[in-house]
């Protein structure tokens, strides 16, 4: 664990003492985006047209915001547009690397050995984290963007001539609530659970754990009477929330202290978690090895043993409820 700084590497965990013992999550450093025509997207600068086979997509099956990206180059029908590897699910001194670990995959387009090399790649100066998801554009040879919420939206709409997939995660009509669900449900779930798990003080973690369940608490009321959170569609604020949900139980619930109630134990966000999961496609994109190990063996600080725990037994294939609220045609 570590980060770059002016493109050399340093080993270092997290400062919260600047933060009164709070994690308090940097924005991320590279924010272009892949638009239709190459025109410059929200943010960033221009030139980085669609393009089948161009774009490649480096994340990590632990990270809950790479996962993201990962479920929609899946439910987009990307796989043969955006080529993909994937980390270790190990964390060590060097940060991410690429393995030969079971569902790891080399980096083909730079071979690489750690992450950080196409951080400096793109970058010789870089300061800054080194994390996943990285969107990377093998036609410049640099990265496009490492902020998930963005290479969603770019996942969702620019490449709609590569694919037949036609489902629109981030519809107009809805943006407003989508973006209002989103806020709430980043600070409050999302970096919730990493600013419980990441708290140095009793004081910071108490903090974000009550944030943590009032919010769930919240949500759980909500989807008793809404298929989804924005409605009667399934939109990027469902998959938003799901990647988080998914590793609840599994890893947060003990790791990250998050232990008022497990999500297994909320009436409707529990069959909501299911219906998500059994989207055809998604049950690939989660790997529940790769989430147990990275978490506790990367951070020693928390699990000094590095040992992983044998539970929870999770059925997510169960059957769920949900099809008693409407959903949009
Ligand atoms: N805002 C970023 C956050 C990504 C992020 O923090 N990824 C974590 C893994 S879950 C990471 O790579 N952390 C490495 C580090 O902080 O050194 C996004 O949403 O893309």
């Amino acid at each position: 664990m570590g980060l770059l700084v002016d493109g050399v590497w340093q080993d270092r965990w997290y400062d919260t003492n600047s933060a009164g013992g709070r994690f308090v999550r940097k924005e991320s450093a590279f924010r272009n985006w892949v638009t239709a025509d190459g025109s410059p997207g929200p943010s960033g600068e221009g030139g980085f047209k669609a393009e089948a086979g161009r774009y490649h997509l480096y994340v990590s099956l632990a990270c809950p915001w790479a996962h993201r990206t990962l479920i929609f180059r899946k439910l987009k029908k990307l796989e043969e547009v955006v080529s993909l590897s994937v980390v270790d699910p190990l964390m060590g001194g060097e940060g991410w690397v690429f393995g030969d670990s079971e569902g790891t995959i080399p980096d083909t387009v730079n071979s690489a050995r750690r992450l950080a090399d196409i951080y400096v790649k793109a970058d010789p100066r870089y300061t800054g984290r080194v994390t996943v998801p990285v969107l990377w554009d093998k036609q410049r040879g640099t990265i496009v963007s490492n902020e998930s919420s963005e290479i969603i939206r770019m996942f969702n709409a620019a490449f709609a001539v590569f694919t037949d997939a036609r489902e629109d995660f981030y519809p107009e009509a809805l943006r407003p609530e989508i973006d209002r669900i989103n806020a709430f449900v980043y600070d409050s779930v999302n970096n919730g659970v990493y600013k419980a798990g990441f708290a140095t003080t009793q004081a910071a973690y108490e903090e974000a754990v009550t944030a943590l369940f009032a919010a769930l608490d919240h949500l759980d009321d909500l989807l008793s009477h809404r298929r989804y959170l924005a409605g009667e569609r399934l939109t990027e604020a469902d998959w938003r929330l799901f990647t988080t949900l998914v590793r609840f139980d599994a890893v947060y619930v003990g790791h990250f202290k998050c232990n008022l109630k497990r999500i297994a134990d909320y009436r409707h966000l529990s069959h909501y978690l299911r219906e998500l999961y059994q989207v055809p496609g998604v049950a690939e994109t989660v790997n529940f090895t790769h989430i147990k190990r990275h978490y506790y063996e990367s951070h020693r600080t928390i699990n000094p043993t590095g040992i992983v725990p044998l539970g929870p037994e999770l059925d997510l294939d169960a059957p769920h409820d949900r099809g008693l609220l409407p959903k949009a045609a």
